[in-house]
């Protein structure tokens, strides 16, 4: 392992950008099958690898909601989430901000309730016992309609005090954020955060819908917000943040390699950047993969790497003191071991 990739396990990170059902492991997803007696379409871990073979958004979604399937009961909620927060504990993540998504599961008849029981049981275990810090994001599914996100936003009312924020995601091209605009009003009323996936296979015209009607404190991915020199030069003022998810880019062709992704003029031109992970195990890596993936790709410095690490903490919803603490701690970390 060269020194940079020692430098990338070592720096505590954040993560920002993951979908708790987009971690669910080949493994684990037989085990819970078999659990709740759930058919899948699958006979082995290999089969389900292969199937994971996407060109576009789509292909992926259609799996990863099938997936789902299998995610029945609230330890079966639990078990996912602790088993990326096993991860997590692994790789040196010391804060997470996971979305859930919580319409690809009461459709199928699980409550609500199972659904955020199971997922913060495991956060409150996880910071017990790793003293990992996290926030929840609910995601609305942009396929469905605003009252649908209107309505599941009611039934989240009495869990309050364990979601932090709303989020969209799901099937970007034709609903754009403008369809969503009531919801994220009734959201921020109810003092929660605000993301919004955008600009990943949509237009860069949907980055500014994000900005401009949903008023939201992040977006997710916003690749094709590179296309407009007006939007970069107003989310680089902004200091607006991007969770950008290298190895998802490439699963879902929204890049053709790494080594042409579009990261390194991100950085250039001023952009508050950070590295995530998506879906991870649809995707072929965790966080610190995406990390390893993209240096060597595009032979990012140690500084670069180090200035990544420090967004991750920079973009992330804790409060300022909590944020100056990981960031000293990176700060600390590179005096004392330098690559050089
Ligand atoms: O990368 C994504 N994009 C949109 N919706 C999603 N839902 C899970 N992952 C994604
Ligand atoms: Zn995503």
């Amino acid at each position: 392992m060269s020194n940079i990739q020692k430098l990338i396990e070592q720096l505590p990170k954040a993560e920002l950008h993951l979908h708790i059902e987009g971690s669910l492991e080949p493994e684990l997803m037989f085990k819970l099958a078999k659990r709740n007696q759930v058919d899948l379409p699958y006979t082995s871990v290999e089969e389900i690898q292969q199937a994971y073979n996407f060109s576009q958004l789509q292909d992926f979604l259609d799996i990863y909601y099938a997936g789902m399937s299998v995610l029945i009961n609230e330890q079966d909620f639990y078990d996912l989430t602790i088993a990326y927060l096993e991860k997590c504990h692994q790789q040196n993540i010391r804060h997470v901000e996971i979305f859930f998504d919580p319409q690809g599961h009461t459709e199928r008849g699980i409550a609500f309730e199972t659904v955020i029981t199971g997922i913060n049981r495991a956060l409150n275990d996880s910071q017990q016992k790793w003293g990992i810090t996290f926030k929840t994001i609910m995601c609305f599914l942009r396929h469905l309609s605003e009252a649908e996100a209107i309505d599941t936003l009611q039934q989240a009312k009495p869990f309050l005090d364990r979601i932090d924020g709303v989020g969209l995601d799901s099937s970007e091209v034709g609903h754009p954020p403008s369809k969503f605009e009531q919801v994220f009003n009734q959201a921020r009323e109810l003092g929660l955060k605000l993301v919004a996936h955008a600009g990943e296979e949509g237009p860069p015209s949907y980055v500014k819908e994000a900005l401009d009607l949903l008023k939201v404190d992040r977006i997710d991915h916003g690749n094709r917000a590179m296309e407009s020199e007006a939007l970069v030069k107003r989310l680089s003022e902004s200091q607006m943040a991007l969770t950008v998810c290298p190895l998802s880019n490439l699963k879902l062709c929204v890049v053709d390699a790494l080594n042409t992704h579009p990261l390194p003029a991100m950085l250039e031109k001023g952009l508050l950047i950070t590295i995530n992970s998506d879906d991870p195990s649809y995707f072929g890596g965790y966080l610190n993969e995406n990390f390893f993936a993209i240096q060597s790709a595009l032979n990012l410095t140690e500084q670069q790497i180090v200035q990544l690490a420090k967004n991750s903490f920079t973009a992330s919803f804790l409060d300022e003191p909590e944020k100056a603490k990981h960031l000293a701690a990176i700060d600390n970390l590179v005096n004392t071991v330098s690559t050089h």
